[in-house]
């Protein structure tokens, strides 16, 4: 398609699309379609380990390993979509198709958090954990297929709108791309947890899993009708055959090329085909080997939605008027993405290149590799403080009295209260993991001769008889409001609950019935509330949100900016493929290092990306920028020549000819090969 001439600059969009400002129109519906798609994904994300764990049961580190196997399978597909795309499709159709696939994922991912559909005594769980196992493991198999397929694609095809000299407008798309992804994260992330909070259900009410992956599944639909409202628009480059076969080809007839290059006859035409596919394919390897070391930097970055997240849920999250739930806190990242990038593009940057620094692309990776090591440390540092706060309230209330001197208890003491504890014969309570982070445990001893019956506004919590004590019961953090009746008569309790606290409550045998009965219970904390708050939590997201704004914004550009026009997907997707392996080098580490202390695991997560940010840095300084365009242009200059020439263009015989001596020349050099072996 012809470039376009942009009345305003003067400079030369693509497509039919009009130009506003210097920008082509279309890339405002890729750009909405990035945000509503990175909208679907992350909200589903925000909620996944918790339905994991609660709605499916899963232990926590099932749930972690399963989290970061999906994830890691989101940025391996990116290579079947880049493929698919640059040698057979071609992007427009690659997106459609697979965000066809991505939406009945997303629809079967709510379909399969219905806890109705098997829950046929109507006792609110599902009574075949498997149909609901099954069917959101195929819905996060279509999703990964999806986004992944897609995600090269979108970021290329935006690429792809812009004309040859509107490098400076291109690289403000890649930012407002990346402001479009987080914009989509952000709403995602606060809206989700919020919908997953609700109760819904036809015979009974639960946990809403079916709306918070419901909504993103819409979101997924309207992402694609807006990319199809664009399409009359757009820039769409025709796939260029099959690039990866042409590859393999190549690189195989360039080794026998290289070592009977005179059995050979090639034309100059065909030769500086052959010398264009190969300077490619050159510069596609060169940026490829200097991905090697960068899945380090996302082992760390995408473990704010796993490890970072439980760390949160041992703190506090009451922020005055706003109580934070763990799985909110992610919400930071998008946050100070969105605030970072305008900062960096518009002063830091600039700043920097005032002072006369020549802050290359690969530079600014290095220093943000650096920042994300800073960001561990700082996790490590808060770790150590909730370790601290666990470790003083074990020792300081292992007994318990009940204040007149005739029931003693002794309580072990092994978790945190806001998770879903187990109360067996000996008063211990033992982690399983939280059911609901706004969720305490309490419970009742009767000092009294006559049985007391305990009940909230809420709820009746029973008869205890006299001296016993009753079960543990939860209730929600913050203020609560006890009745205790005894026949006919009662009288009021208050007290106030922090976050992860445990309570037992000691009824004096005193206590007298009719008047307040707030001085005739004695509460004793079994468990102290979160004390490490959670805002805590926001230095070790600073860093870590720097350094993906140098690193990833710039690396999706470099990308782009460093890959030959017939595979720009194909190094979107090899970019992204560096997200997959960090998330299965969590995984890896994770499970091999085994280290009992979490914040030994932080440091060791920041020391090995220091040790890979060294070598990167040195592998950098020998990295030469190209203009890919540039380059292909030379080529293509001096193919045309030759394709004027009538008398080298290869006519059928010699193509059978060069066909013929290929092959004789791969058998010569097995024969060469073999011999040597
Ligand atoms: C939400 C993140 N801040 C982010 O934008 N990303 C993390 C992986 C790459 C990128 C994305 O495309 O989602």
């Amino acid at each position: 398609m012809a470039d376009k001439e942009d009345p305003k600059n003067g400079k030369m969009g693509k497509g039919k699309s009009k130009v506003v400002c210097g920008y082509p129109l279309s890339i405002f519906f890729i750009v909405v379609n990035e945000f509503c798609e990175r909208f679907s994904y992350y909200g589903m994300r925000a909620v996944l380990v918790l339905y994991f764990k609660y709605f499916l049961r899963w232990d926590d580190d099932l749930a972690t390993s399963i989290y970061h196997t999906f994830v890691a399978l989101c940025y391996l597909t990116p290579i079947l979509g880049a493929i698919v795309a640059d040698s057979w499709l071609g992007k427009f159709k690659t997106i459609i198709y697979l965000s066809i696939v991505y939406a009945v994922g997303q629809v079967a991912m709510a379909v399969s958090a219905i806890h109705d559909i098997t829950d046929s005594d109507r006792d609110g769980t599902p009574d075949s954990m498997t149909f609901h196992i099954v069917l959101s493991m195929v819905g996060l198999f279509l999703i990964a297929l999806g986004t992944g397929g897609i995600k090269p694609c979108v970021a290329a095809f935006g690429g792809d709108q812009f004309g040859e000299h509107q490098d400076r407008q291109r690289r403000t798309f890649f930012s407002v791309f990346y402001l479009c992804i987080n914009g989509g994260s952000l709403l995602s992330t606060i809206i989700t947890p919020v919908l997953r909070a609700q109760e819904c259900g036809i015979y009974s009410k639960q946990k809403c899993y079916s709306l918070a992956f419901g909504v993103p599944a819409a979101l997924m639909v309207v992402a694609l009708v807006v990319f199809i409202i664009g399409s009359g628009m757009y820039y769409k480059a025709e796939p260029q055959g099959n690039i990866m076969l042409d590859v393999c080809k190549c690189i195989g007839v360039s080794l026998a090329y290289t070592i009977c290059i005179n059995t050979f006859y090639i034309t100059a035409y065909q030769q500086w085909l052959k010398k264009l596919l190969i300077a490619q394919i050159k510069m596609v390897l060169k940026v490829l080997f200097l991905y090697i070391p960068l899945p380090m930097f996302w082992t760390l970055f995408d473990q704010k939605g796993s490890r970072w997240t439980l760390q949160a849920t041992t703190m506090d999250g009451n922020f005055g008027a706003l109580v934070i739930q763990p799985d909110q806190m992610q919400t930071v990242n998008p946050i100070l993405i969105l605030t970072l990038v305008p900062i960096m593009d518009s002063l830091i940057y600039p700043l920097i290149k005032k002072c006369g620094l020549n802050f290359t692309p690969l530079k600014r990776m290095t220093v943000g590799m650096l920042l994300a090591a800073i960001a561990f440390v700082c996790a490590a540092l808060v770790q150590i403080q909730i370790d601290v706060s666990t470790k003083q309230l074990l020792h300081s209330s292992p007994y318990i009295l009940s204040g007149q001197g005739f029931i003693y208890f002794k309580l072990t003491i092994k978790g945190k209260a806001n998770s879903d504890t187990e109360i067996v014969e000996n008063q211990a309570i033992t982690f399983v993991g939280f059911t609901d982070y706004f969720l305490v445990y309490f419970r009742f001893v009767n000092g009294m001769k006559t049985a007391v019956n305990v009940s909230t506004a809420a709820a009746d919590f029973g008869l205890i008889e006299p001296f016993y004590y009753s079960n543990y019961s939860q209730i929600k953090n913050g203020k609560a409001t006890f009745t205790l009746r005894s026949g006919s008569q009662s009288c009021e309790y208050s007290t106030n609950f922090g976050f992860g606290s445990s309570y037992t409550f000691f009824i004096h045998s005193t206590l007298v019935f009719g008047s307040n009965c707030q001085d005739s219970v004695t509460a004793v904390e079994d468990i102290k509330p979160n004390s490490v708050h959670m805002a805590l939590q926001i230095p070790q997201y600073f860093f870590i949100t720097a350094g993906e704004v140098m690193f990833s914004v710039t690396g999706l550009e470099f990308s782009y900016s460093q890959a030959p026009s017939n595979m720009k997907a194909v190094l979107q997707a090899g970019w992204l493929f560096t997200v997959a392996i960090g998330n299965f080098i969590v995984l890896i580490v994770a499970e091999l290092a085994k280290i009992p202390k979490q914040w030994a695991e932080y440091v060791l997560f920041a020391s090995l990306l220091v040790a890979v940010c060294v070598i990167f840095s040195i592998m950098a300084y020998f990295y030469t920028y190209i203009d890919p365009t540039e380059i292909e242009a030379q080529f293509k200059k001096k193919i045309n020549e030759d394709d004027e020439d009538d008398k080298s263009k290869p006519g059928k015989a010699e193509v059978e000819m060069v066909k013929r001596d290929s092959i004789k020349c791969h058998d010569e050099y097995d024969k060469a090969t073999q011999t040597k072996m």
